[in-house]
């Protein structure tokens, strides 16, 4: 490249759901190229409530692939990274910018770097799924600005190569991740159901619990199942594969009832597999069976189930509830259930889409204290004051989109640094 390029940035910017699996991914049947044993199903998270931003950049005056996490420098020498690198870069196409007189041949690609700066707008590790929408949101960013002419099903078995659940962050709705039986992991790809408007009653409560206690990766839980557990095989042969069918079914009817039974199941699945792992892991605590407790008690008590429940690789609960009238119910009783600490205002307590509170009629802390008992509840019921951290209200969302307006972007157009 001529002298007088030297000094451009050409940058891109997008913006990338999470995704709740409701029939989990549990076990590889390859390790490096992230190949699962089961298909899964997720529902993708609305980003105005947890997303990640990734911006991309390409100069010649880039001496190295560089990326920075919620503005922190993080190292790219890892598998999942590289993997991620290597393969877009091979998909890469000529790019031109007439106006700013940039012409990246194809072949140039190769001797490019890439600096990434990415941010998550919630918890980091913490059991919300940043690297299913992070890895997304890198693989879709980097695709974009090296013009890959592939489809979105193509970059989702790239995204698969950094982190398994990554793939379904590639659309909107509800997504199924095909395990596919090729070799070389060419067919284990995410595909669209539905997209987000087709069951956009649905909201979510996600209830991040209070926890100290050091959590087993998914990538080494996993592992350590499909090493020890006998019901693994089960699960995987004999049970997903007919929950699968179930599920899509009840996702096209909207057929509330059928989904959160099998949700529920296979949530419950899950985490007994991973009881059954030797030794057994421990995702779910006290709390956790708390919630269940509350979620089971009340479905039962009514005619028709209210509220599913899901749990991944952490205690934290995802309750997907079948309308807003029945998430303002379960939001009044988790309230109940779960005050928050004194110092705690209800401001921070309650995240995300605010005015189901609003619809309970709660305003301040007063009224959570004065929140009747749940009907369902015989006894005097007993509060866990504290063992909650904070409340998410999310719905439905849609999948990756490019972000054109550039003061949203996360590095200098001129050098290419983070803000
Ligand atoms: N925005 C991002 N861009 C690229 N990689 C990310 C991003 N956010 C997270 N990651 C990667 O994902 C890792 C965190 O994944 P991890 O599985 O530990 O947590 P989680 O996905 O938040 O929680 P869980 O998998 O339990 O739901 C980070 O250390 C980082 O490597
Ligand atoms: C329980 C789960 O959330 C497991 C997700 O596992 P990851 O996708 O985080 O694992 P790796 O592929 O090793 O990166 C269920 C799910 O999302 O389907």
């Amino acid at each position: 490249m001529a002298e007088e390029f030297q000094k451009w940035v050409l940058m891109v910017t997008a913006q990338t759901p999470t995704n709740i699996a409701v029939i989990k991914y549990w076990g590889k049947r390859d390790e490096n190229l992230i190949l699962a044993i089961n298909d899964s199903i997720s529902l993708t998270l609305d980003p105005t409530h947890l997303c990640t931003t990734t911006t991309v950049a390409v100069s010649p005056a880039f001496n190295q692939d560089r990326m920075w996490l919620n503005g922190k420098e993080i190292s790219l020498s890892g598998g999942r990274y590289q993997n991620c690198l290597r393969e877009i870069r091979a998909r890469a196409s000529d790019v031109e910018d007439k106006n700013r007189g940039i012409k990246i041949a194809k072949k140039d690609w190769e001797n490019l770097h890439v600096h990434i700066a990415s941010y998550n707008n919630f918890p980091t590790a913490a059991g919300l799924a940043s690297s299913a929408a992070g890895f997304a949101c890198l693989v879709y960013s980097l695709a974009k600005l090296m013009n890959v002419q592939e489809d979105n099903g193509k970059l989702s078995a790239i995204a698969r190569q950094g982190s398994g659940s990554a793939c379904r962050s590639l659309y909107g709705g509800f997504v199924k991740w095909v395990m596919g039986k090729e070799e070389n992991g060419s067919d284990s790809i995410a595909v669209p159901l539905v997209d987000e408007k087709h069951w956009d009653e649905l909201v979510i409560i996600i209830s991040v619990v209070c926890s100290r206690q050091k959590e087993t990766s998914s990538t080494s839980g996993m592992r350590e199942t499909v090493e020890t557990s006998a019901l693994i095989e089960h699960r995987a042969k004999e049970v997903v594969p007919k929950r699968i069918i179930q599920m899509e079914e009840a996702i096209q009817k909207r057929d509330f009832a059928t989904f959160t039974r099998l949700t529920c199941a296979d949530s419950n699945q899950f985490h007994a597999v991973c009881l059954d792992t030797s030794p057994p892991i421990f995702y779910m605590n006290d709390t956790s069976h708390r919630i269940i407790s509350c979620v089971e008690k009340w479905n039962r008590s009514e005619a028709t189930p209210q509220v599913a429940y899901t749990f991944d690789a952490g205690p934290n609960a995802v309750l997907i509830a079948r309308n807003r009238t029945s998430a303002a119910l379960l939001l009044q009783r988790l309230l109940f259930y779960f005050p928050p600490n004194s110092e705690t205002d209800l401001n921070s307590y309650v995240i995300g889409d605010k005015s189901i509170l609003k619809d309970v009629g709660i305003q301040d802390i007063k009224d959570v204290e004065a929140l009747p008992p749940p009907p369902e509840i015989k006894d005097p019921a007993q509060k866990y004051k504290g063992e909650i951290s904070y409340f998410i209200c999310t719905r439905p969302g849609r999948g990756p989109v490019l972000i054109t307006d550039e003061s949203q972007s996360l590095l200098h157009a001129e050098t290419g640094l983070p803000k």
